[in-house]
């Protein structure tokens, strides 16, 4: 059916049209100029507005399709009104609308406004904020990693000589301890206020509760079960684990010697991290070093290297988990999850049927989960009692993610941070190799790393040291408080549900504590030295009850690395790599951002 057509057609038509039904599916031609011409409100939207079915524009006129036999009459004027009182709706809409978005303009700044005086009407000095971002704006938008800009609150608290400070991460307020005394009593001594981390744990996320994220009692029952899993006696059992990780290596590094190639030392160690940490945690060979795109590399990797909207969304999950619970975000991406799940259920079924040993932490939480006793000297069975298991296997897979989260990045950084330091301090990578030398002739017999040989490395320890004194992975300590607290000798009060950072990296390079805070020099790391400082003057696996449950166990990792590479090569920082090493604004870690470039010279 055509409207307005040329002045005939339109005759014709117009008789025709005016008491006919359109019938269903016949096309409706209205002439675009025709209603322009006739539209006394020209200056609103054009008239193909007038959509009543759907609408194609073909050339200069609208096509209608009718859907339904319609008794409508489609003539010139109804359509004109029809328009124009769509148009009117419209402009009330638009009028409405804008009203509605002023007031929510106005109550979004009132609560910004009311929100950054939080800090102020408690007397507690904090820089000035900024909307929406308060003082986290560098953060939020991965212009600076969390860590260095905790950092350089930390020297400003310090330069106005206060012993804390508060902090606004969009309107969440931070309470930022920096006199150490303060951060000890938060730390160890009023542990019971700080007992939690305000990070993100949820229990639509089976995933999100392991032992990091985990609260209150929660919290206490799980580290106690898993305490048993990281004595020394385990570090023990698994030393020869990961020696097995570290033959894989030096097969790459002496074909790469003898080669004359060089090694980009980041991805290398990332890859020998997660080996053994597969190795130890599941027991399961990840073959990363000898193959780069491992599967299990590959979601390790998709966890922890996330997109700018995944990096953002575990900023929030760090310091602002509300907002993920409120809008039932998932920490974990399906595909990880799904994973993570399917390899724990495999292999405790693949264990519990074949009566299966292993030493490996899988194996320590089949006997807490089977209630067997976890002797100390040897790795002993799990088919325990018959009362009710505990752990589930879907908490023994969040263990054992965390496993991961804690002991890969952590550890691959500690192990590039320190090759790079030896590469450039040639001097001291001379008196480690040293002392890794003189232990192996004055005590072993056939040239093999042990247990007892690590522990005599003194000055390997003091390297170890000094790196995460300078590097410390995880460069902020989070915990909130769980009831109010009053700061010693102040009145203020920290109020229950209060997120509270430590700076750990501006602690590390404080020139008040380590003169020359930027030099590397393990001798910082003497006992008299380490005597004469703060006990939370080194901070980089946390402190008090809360403090990383494997710590021993990442030391030992990364002394093992070192005393073998020292032993075998000497390396050198390669042409190709940027100095300075930048941290990488990207992540919450402090991870180098450059690729760092090295040559092995087999010795
Ligand atoms: C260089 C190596 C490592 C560093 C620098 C490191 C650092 C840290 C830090 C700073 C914390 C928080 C402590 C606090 O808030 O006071 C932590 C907690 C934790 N780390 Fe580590 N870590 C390392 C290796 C590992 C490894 C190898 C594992 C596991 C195999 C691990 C598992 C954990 C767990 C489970 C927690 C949470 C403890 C709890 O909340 O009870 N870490 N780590």
């Amino acid at each position: 059916m055509k409207l307005g057509l040329n002045t005939q057609e339109k005759e014709a038509v117009s008789e025709k049209t005016v008491d006919s039904d359109i019938e269903p599916g016949e096309d409706i031609i209205v002439q675009k100029e025709m209603i322009e011409q006739r539209t006394p409100e020209k200056e609103f939207m054009p008239p193909e507005i007038v959509q009543p079915y759907s609408t194609v524009k073909k050339n200069n006129n609208i096509l209608r399709k009718g859907k339904k036999k319609s008794t409508e009459k489609t003539n010139t004027l109804r359509t004109l009104l029809l328009y124009w009182s769509l148009q009117y709706k419209k402009c009330v809409n638009m009028e409405c609308c804008s009203v509605f978005l002023l007031v929510i303009a106005i109550a979004i700044l009132i609560i910004f406004k009311r929100s950054f005086s939080y800090w102020k009407k408690k007397g507690v000095y904090a820089p000035t904020p900024s909307f929406p971002f308060g003082n986290a704006k560098n953060a939020i938008m991965q212009k600076c990693c969390i860590g260095i800009e905790l950092k350089d609150v930390y020297n400003h608290f310090k330069e106005r000589s206060l012993s804390f400070g508060g902090y606004y991460f969009l309107t969440t307020p931070i309470f930022i301890p920096v006199d150490l005394n303060v951060i000890k009593k938060i730390l160890i001594t009023d542990f019971n206020h700080f007992t939690n981390r305000s990070y993100f744990s949820q229990k639509y996320d089976p995933l999100s509760q392991h032992l990091f994220a985990l609260k209150g009692a929660e919290w206490k029952i799980m580290r106690s079960k898993l305490t048993p899993a990281f004595t020394t006696s385990k570090n023990k059992m698994l030393f020869e684990t990961v020696l097995m990780c570290v033959k894989d290596l030096i097969i790459l590094l002496d074909n790469a010697s003898e080669m004359n190639e060089k090694i980009e030392i980041k991805n290398l160690s990332s890859r020998l991290a997660i080996d053994v940490i597969a190795l130890c945690v599941f027991g399961i060979e990840a073959d990363s070093i000898k193959n780069p795109n491992s599967k299990i590399k590959k979601n390790v990797t998709e966890y922890f290297h996330p997109s700018p909207r995944n990096a953002f969304m575990l900023l929030l999950a760090l310091i602002n988990p509300k907002i993920l619970s409120f809008f039932k975000i998932k920490m974990t991406s399906k595909n990880v999850s799904d994973f993570f799940m399917n390899l724990m259920e495999t292999t405790v079924n693949y264990r519990e049927t074949n009566n299966l040993i292993r030493k490996d932490f899988i194996h320590l939480l089949l006997q807490i989960k089977n209630n067997s006793k976890i002797n100390d000297d040897a790795v002993g069975g799990f088919q325990g009692t018959d009362l009710a298991p505990q752990l589930t296997i879907e908490e023994m897979a969040a263990q054992c993610l965390v496993f991961f989260i804690g002991g890969f990045e952590t550890v691959s950084c500690t192990i590039t941070y320190c090759l790079y330091e030896l590469a450039k301090n040639t001097a001291i990578q001379k008196k480690a190799r040293a002392e890794v030398r003189k232990c192996f002739v004055e005590n072993s017999e056939n040239d093999q790393l042990t247990y007892a040989l690590l522990q005599k490395m003194c000055y390997i320890n003091k390297v170890v040291y000094e790196t995460l004194r300078l590097y410390p992975p995880a460069a902020t300590l989070l915990r909130e408080c769980s009831k109010d607290y009053i700061i010693p000798n102040t009145n203020v009060r920290i109020e229950k549900g209060c997120s509270v950072l430590v700076p750990t990296l501006g602690i590390h390079r404080d020139p008040d504590l380590y003169p020359n805070p930027d030099e590397f020099d393990p001798e910082r790391f003497s006992p008299e030295n380490i005597k004469n400082r703060h006990a939370c003057a080194w901070i980089p696996f946390g402190e008090g009850p809360r403090n990383c449950i494997a710590y021993q166990f990442g030391l030992m990792e990364i002394k093992i690395v070192l005393a073998t590479l020292l032993n075998r090569y000497q390396f050198t920082i390669n042409s190709e790599t940027q100095q300075p090493l930048i941290p990488s604004s990207k992540t919450i870690l402090l991870l180098p951002s450059n690729k760092v470039w090295l040559n092995f010279e087999r010795l």
